[in-house]
């Protein structure tokens, strides 16, 4: 699918929101050709650094409501807590044929909806934070007022963030959620409990942090070039008898090894996704 359809857009982005999401969101559409006069931040703690590269590429920072045309889209990229203020607050923008992107965690689409005007063409989804370097997967789930041409445009700004997963079925969006949106921060868990482990068994510790984010960092991308499996690329690194079958022993356990604690967490964050929802 074509970025282009950044580029001929009669009506602006409207950007609600640009913390450490909206603000990756930010640099991937500018980096895709949005041209930046089309581009509207809602944003009340807007930090210098960003007003300044906002007014400098030509978009506009907190204008009036009623300066604002049409948008074509507008992209709701605030915590959930705030869901209810916000979607009061922007509902006037919201015209005929303006489509509502939400990367709220929890947040439904009919919690969504029901605060627009009827008929209103919401897409769901969720991101993740490898989006700050255009290497994140997001989720993405639309009602049924979304047309293809929205779903393409949906598409055309998720895809600054990386890559895009459509699903037809929103009550898996909390389970995708608990994977992928929060799963960045497994993963640095991970860095920081090799980092720490190395500590214990004697490294210095600024080299056991070293080794640690180079170890994950090097297995991810290998993950990401090789397109090897998971299970292969692990099979790979393990000698029978050797060093790694020893700490596979540990982490595989199938009852207090990595399957069944990464599957407490996983669940119990797909659950707090549904008590966001309400
Ligand atoms: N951080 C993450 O890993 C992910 C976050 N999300 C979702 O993205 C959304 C944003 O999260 P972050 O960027 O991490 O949070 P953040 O706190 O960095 O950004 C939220 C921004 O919203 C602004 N804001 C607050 N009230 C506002 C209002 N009335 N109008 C406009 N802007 C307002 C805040 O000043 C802040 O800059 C959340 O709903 C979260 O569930 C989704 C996937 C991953
Ligand atoms: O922790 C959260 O609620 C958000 C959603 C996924 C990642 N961060």
């Amino acid at each position: 699918m074509s970025a282009d359809i950044l580029k001929t857009l009669t009506g602006p982005v409207v950007l609600v929101g640009a913390g450490k999401m909206g603000g990756a969101m930010l640099e991937g559409w500018l980096g895709l050709g949005l041209p930046a006069e089309r581009l509207v931040v809602l944003e009340p703690n807007l930090a210098e650094n960003l007003a300044a590269r906002l007014g400098a590429a030509g978009a506009r920072a907190n204008p009036d409501f009623a300066d604002i045309p049409a948008p074509a889209v507008i992209v709701l990229a605030v915590k959930p807590q705030v869901a209810p203020v916000v979607l009061a607050t922007i509902r006037s923008l919201v015209a005929p044929g303006t489509l509502v992107v939400s990367i709220m965690a929890g947040r439904t689409i009919d919690f969504i909806q029901e605060a627009l005007p009827n008929g209103a063409a919401v897409v769901r989804t969720i991101p993740n934070t490898p989006a700050a370097i255009g290497q994140g997967i997001t989720v993405a789930v639309p009602n049924r007022h979304v047309e293809a041409a929205g779903r393409d445009l949906a598409h055309a700004l998720l895809s600054a963030l990386g890559s895009v997963e459509w699903i037809a079925d929103e009550a898996l969006m909390d389970a995708a959620t608990a994977v992928s949106g929060s799963g960045p921060a497994y993963v640095f868990l991970l860095a920081e409990a090799l980092a720490a482990a190395g500590a214990a068994v004697g490294l210095p510790a600024d080299l056991a942090g070293r080794l640690a984010r180079a170890t994950v960092a090097g297995s991810g991308a290998l993950m990401i070039q090789s397109g090897t499996d998971a299970a292969t690329l692990r099979e790979n690194v393990t000698s029978p008898g050797g060093t790694t079958a020893a700490a596979l022993a540990v982490l595989m356990d199938p009852a207090r090894g990595f399957g069944p604690l990464l599957g407490e967490a996983v669940a119990a964050a797909t659950q707090r996704g549904r008590e966001l929802g309400h």
